[in-house]
């Protein structure tokens, strides 16, 4: 481990020097395409101000024989397209393990490096990966001139990385996030499922049996399903939380199954997941609705810190009572929906509707 004294001291003599805060940037959704799809490609360029991040996947979902496809295939959308102020450019690289890894890294930040803004790890086991991929694009950022550097994001997705999930959060100032993989994760711990995310209908606990009643009885005992998730992304969240680092959920596989889509991310953003991986259009808007807080919350909200007064004692509103704890739920709460009122006019047109100056307004 790096002492604290060096640990924003740039890796490569010519790299630029390392960020002291992550940048807040919105990142409710962040849509996967594969550079490779011509059809899918073609389609980027019109989601650019419709998705907070656009993200070229080159690892699992692109093909063996598209590798290299998709990689040149990234290159040239990076170039080609007007990202604008309020898309990002991510993409996730191939495994360390690969045989493509080091060719993604070198071809991306040599070619396109001013234009990415974060490179997502898959399969991270601990910090010693978050440690080569660090100390790897100082090199490339210094040889290809670059002026800021490129984040890292983990993706969480095996045993191993999730025991390691807080030294992982914490390995470098690069570290811009983290995102559950429930598919690769489940895989890997032997978990007896065969989903991409969401949850399992046999996970569940049942009502407890009334004494001295029949078999029917018994069949119609109530069964809740339970979250296969909620340890891993607690987990996580509290790792970023403690690191000064964002978390995310990542993919839903079920596309045509929209309500259950979005009852998975909203229990993320209920966790303290910032966002969520859109893997088709669909699930665009799910996302960023959910993970965008609701004009009724923000106007909640608005009333806690106004009731609060100078942030301290105890008030009660509405029968509930509110103290410097919910105050403080409700500020960050409030925080995050002027961060994105600030890049969404939609967004921001909500809010002020629930702002008190406007109550009465047209009545
Ligand atoms: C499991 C662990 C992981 O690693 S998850 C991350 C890796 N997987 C991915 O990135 C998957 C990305 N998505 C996809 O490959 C496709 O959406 C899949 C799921 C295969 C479905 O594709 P398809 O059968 O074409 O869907 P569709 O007919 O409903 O498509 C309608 C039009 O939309 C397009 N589309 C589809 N997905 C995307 C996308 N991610 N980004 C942009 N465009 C997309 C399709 O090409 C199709 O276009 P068109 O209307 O025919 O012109
Ligand atoms: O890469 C994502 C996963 O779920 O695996
Ligand atoms: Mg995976």
């Amino acid at each position: 481990m790096r002492s604290p004294k060096d640990f924003f001291a740039p890796l490569a003599v010519g790299a630029p020097a390392p960020l002291t805060q992550v940048p807040s940037r919105p990142s409710r959704v962040i849509h996967f395409f594969d550079p490779s799809n011509e059809k899918m490609a073609a389609k980027v360029p019109a989601m650019v101000g419709t998705v907070d991040v656009l993200l070229g996947n080159l690892e699992d979902a692109v093909k063996a024989d598209r590798k290299e496809a998709a990689r040149a295939g990234l290159v040239a959308i990076a170039k080609a397209t007007d990202f604008g102020e309020s898309t990002q450019l991510w993409t996730r690289i191939n495994s360390l393990d690969s045989p493509w890894a080091l060719d993604d890294l070198t071809t991306l930040v040599t070619e396109i490096g001013d234009t990415l803004d974060v490179v997502m790890v898959p399969k991270v086991q601990g910090p010693e990966d978050i440690h080569y991929v660090d100390r790897l694009l100082a090199q490339l950022e210094a040889k290809a001139g670059l002026t800021r550097p490129i984040l890292v994001h983990a993706i969480l997705e095996t045993a191993r990385g999730v025991a390691n999930v807080e030294e992982i959060a914490g390995a470098s100032p690069r570290m811009q996030g983290m995102s559950l993989g429930p598919a690769d994760l489940a895989a890997d711990r032997r978990m007896k499922t065969t989903r991409v995310g969401g949850g399992h209908p046999g996970y569940l606990v049942r009502q407890d049996p009334p004494t001295g009643v029949d078999d029917a009885v018994h069949a119609s005992r109530a069964t809740y399903q339970q979250d296969l998730w909620h340890y891993t992304i607690a987990r996580m969240v509290d790792a970023c939380a403690m690191h000064g680092i964002f978390p995310y959920y990542g993919p839903f596989g079920d596309i045509a199954d929209v309500v259950a889509c979005e009852d998975q991310f909203r229990n993320a953003f209920l966790l303290g997941c910032v966002g969520t991986w859109s893997l088709h259009p669909v699930q665009v808007e799910i996302a960023k609705r959910v993970f965008s807080p609701s004009p009724e919350d923000v106007a909640h909200a608005r009333r806690v810190v106004e009731a609060m007064g100078d942030g301290t004692g105890a008030v009660m509103l509405d029968g509930k009572m509110e103290d410097d704890a919910s105050l403080k739920q409700c500020q960050v709460m409030l925080e995050l929906a002027e961060r994105l009122a600030a890049t969404d006019p939609v967004l921001a047109q909500a809010y002020a509707a629930q702002s008190p100056s406007s109550e009465g307004e047209g009545s």
